[in-house]
């Protein structure tokens, strides 16, 4: 890996609370990695410490292999999770006014275009709805051309569709090459965006790896899901270990294909039949034995 950061035992303690307690990572360019853990993990307090907002109780991060500098406010993008903007002032007008703080800025017509903004520029921010809002303030966060971006929870509050509007924008940023650092407590929003992800929990981080890779190594099993009385009472050993639960049978198996293969060549109607397939979420409960979102 070529990195762009690197976190170096990064701890951080508030009196009685390790928020962040000996973290190293490195962070490859071109990369999309997700931070991805419960409410207080410890994430914003990672994140924050990295984007030299806080500083930490001991640790150092490296940016292009060395101690940041001036220069790194000016190529990194920030999207917080709350900014306050001027009511009175359009779309448009936001845009220009933070544009005036960067020597080099992207065209302003362009961000509305990325942003799927056109609709709304000449609107007051107050009277634009939440999925625009979080899409204003990732223009912003794109204002100065950034080769690093760090997105903190940045569909926390949207509804489905305004989530998936704003995935797609932040697919268009990151195919420009950018470098992605975003947190989240959603797993569907890690799955979908990042190509590296890191658990954490309790200030630490528990897995790392791509999430096809880190779903293999630490859950391997899907379950197949039949209802009983579509269930043959003959059928071949099954690749799988078979329980059941309540009005179902389950099957619970490393080969879906297969054991779906011998479901449909014994007859059995696939109707009713569903599969899951593991997802980080259990990955999570497997290490933690919580839920990510308890
Ligand atoms: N300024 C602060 N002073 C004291 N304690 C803090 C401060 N900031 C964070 N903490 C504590 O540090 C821990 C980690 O908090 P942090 O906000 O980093 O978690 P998080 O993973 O980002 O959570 P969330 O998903 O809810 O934003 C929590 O126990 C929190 O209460």
């Amino acid at each position: 890996m070529n990195p762009l950061l690197e976190i170096v035992d990064i701890r951080k303690q508030y009196k009685q609370v390790v928020a962040v307690d000996g973290v190293s990572q490195t962070i490859g360019r071109g990369s999309c990695f997700g931070l991805l853990g419960p409410n207080g993990a410890g994430k914003t307090t990672l994140i924050e410490i990295v984007e030299d907002i806080i500083a930490p109780t001991s640790g150092t991060v490296l940016y292009k292999g060395k101690r940041r500098a001036a220069q790194f406010r000016q190529e990194v993008g920030i999207m917080f999770q709350q900014t306050a903007l001027l009511s009175y002032l359009t779309v448009a007008e936001t845009l220009e006014t933070f544009s005036r703080l960067y020597d080099h800025t992207e065209t302003i017509g362009h961000l509305i275009g990325l942003c799927h903004l056109e609709e709304v520029k000449d609107q007051p921010n107050d009277k634009i709805s939440g999925g625009q809002k979080q899409r204003l303030l990732l223009a912003l966060a794109l204002l100065n051309r950034p080769e690093l971006v760090f997105l903190d929870e940045p569909s926390t509050g949207l509804d489905p569709q305004a989530r998936r509007n704003l995935w797609d924008i932040i697919k268009a940023v990151k195919s420009q090459g950018r470098t992605i650092v975003l947190t989240t407590h959603y797993m569907e929003e890690a799955e979908k965006l990042c190509d590296d992800i890191a658990i954490m929990d309790k200030g630490g981080i528990i897995a790392r790896g791509a999430p096809h890779d880190m779903i293999h190594t630490h859950c391997r099993r899907a379950t197949v899901s039949v209802p009983k009385d579509r269930f043959p009472e003959k059928i071949p050993a099954l690749q799988g270990f078979v329980r059941e639960r309540g009005e179902r049978v389950q099957i619970r198996t490393e080969n879906v294909n297969a054991v779906v293969g011998q479901l449909l060549s014994s007859g059995v109607d696939m109707r009713g039949v569903n599969v899951r397939t593991p997802t980080l979420e259990d990955v999570f409960l497997k290490l933690t034995g919580r839920s990510l979102r308890e």
